[in-house]
């Protein structure tokens, strides 16, 4: 393990191929959702210490921006009931950011108790998803969340949006590309610098994200946008290269593939971030994350949780450990 980092950090053969492919997909921002979207499914509840742990070691591997809890009623979402002791217990480290998920403004208002600089609301796509998730329609929604956004604006506080339910719904089906981008725009209105498209339950493919692109990309630019893909049928990458070739920068991923939503049927875990990070690697970008670090911190969740890791990276590497040198090069694109 040791390996994969010095390699990675040191190789300057590596570096100097990266920099030259790195001309075409210069950075990406990567917004780590595994402590929020990641446990918010599981139903064994995971004490607070072990969610600060697990922010705190993603941190340590370089991640910058880490979605750390999220204040939603604790009669629908008991896993993230305690979104305040978790925020009030990080060590936070200079020039990360530990934005939280807010429904309404009563976890606004506990969540602005917590010293927290960004939020995140995140309207339905679809009227299906919207009635389950936040118990009102899609216009309800956005209306519940333009009194989160004045306030937060108004406040200093920077909102972030989500659209869940962009390339399909569990309970309405096809999801018309117009109707996300008209959310999208509502949410820039509102005062969003960014808003982040979520295929809740991964059935979206190349084909369908490239469609979407072109119907949001009618309203804002690429630099506003940010993918989340979850990758129940085991799209996440290609998505994400669909996406990156429009010129999206930020993508949303979960430390181990944890993920889900307790009301999306049949939503899986996320892109996971250990593959995010190699994938990224053999683009010849640079992410400045630790991917031992980062593995680690994916072991320590899925230990605690007994369960297999959905990171193939992470399953990968464990398995192979004598082999990283050559797994590594290829990630890194030396060959
Ligand atoms: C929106 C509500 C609250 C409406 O839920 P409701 O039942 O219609 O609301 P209510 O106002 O009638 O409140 C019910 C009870 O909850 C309390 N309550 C109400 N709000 C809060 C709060 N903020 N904090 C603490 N308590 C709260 C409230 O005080 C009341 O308590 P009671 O009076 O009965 O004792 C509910 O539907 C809810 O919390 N929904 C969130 C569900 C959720 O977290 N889903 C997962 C989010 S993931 C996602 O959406 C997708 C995303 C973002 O990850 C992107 C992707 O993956 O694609």
């Amino acid at each position: 393990m040791q390996f994969i980092r010095n390699y990675i950090h040191k190789s300057s053969a590596s570096a100097a191929i990266c920099r030259t492919i790195s001309t075409t997909v210069p950075e990406i921002r990567i917004y780590e959702v595994g402590p929020r979207d990641g446990l918010q499914n599981e139903s064994k509840f995971v004490p607070t210490e072990i969610k600060t742990e697990l922010i705190h070691k993603l941190a340590n591997a370089g991640i910058k921006n880490i979605e750390s809890a999220s204040f939603v009623s604790p009669k629908w979402v008991k896993q993230m009931s305690d979104g305040s002791e978790v925020m009030k217990s990080i060590k936070r480290v200079q020039g990360v950011n530990y934005p939280v998920l807010i429904p309404n403004l009563k976890g606004y208002e506990t969540a602005k108790g917590c010293n927290i600089e960004e939020i995140a609301i995140f309207p339905a796509g679809s009227e299906g998803f919207s009635q389950k998730n936040l118990n009102c329609s899609v216009e309800e929604g956005l209306k519940r969340f333009k009194l989160v956004a004045d306030q937060a604006v108004k406040d200093g506080i920077r909102v972030r949006g989500y659209v869940s339910c962009i390339l399909g719904c569990p309970y309405d089906g096809p999801i018309s590309p117009k109707a996300i981008a008209k959310i999208t725009e509502e949410l820039f209105a509102m005062g969003c610098y960014e808003v982040s498209l979520g295929d809740t339950i991964g059935v979206g493919t190349a084909g369908s994200v490239r469609k979407l692109m072109r119907e949001v990309l009618s309203v804002t630019t690429p630099d506003n946008i940010a993918l989340h893909f979850h990758d129940t049928y085991g799209q996440g990458l290609s998505n994400l290269l669909a996406g990156l070739e429009f010129g999206i920068r930020t993508v949303d991923s979960s430390i181990s593939g944890l993920g889900g939503c307790p009301y999306a049927r049949g939503a899986s875990g996320n892109l996971a971030t250990e593959d995010l990070v190699y994938f990224l690697y053999g683009l010849g970008v640079n992410t400045n994350v630790d991917l031992v670090k980062l593995i680690e911190a994916g072991r320590y969740i899925s230990n605690f949780l007994a369960k297999p890791t959905e990171s193939r990276v992470n399953r990968a590497i464990g398995d192979k450990i004598k082999n990283c040198e050559d797994i590594v090069k290829m990630a890194a694109c030396t060959l």
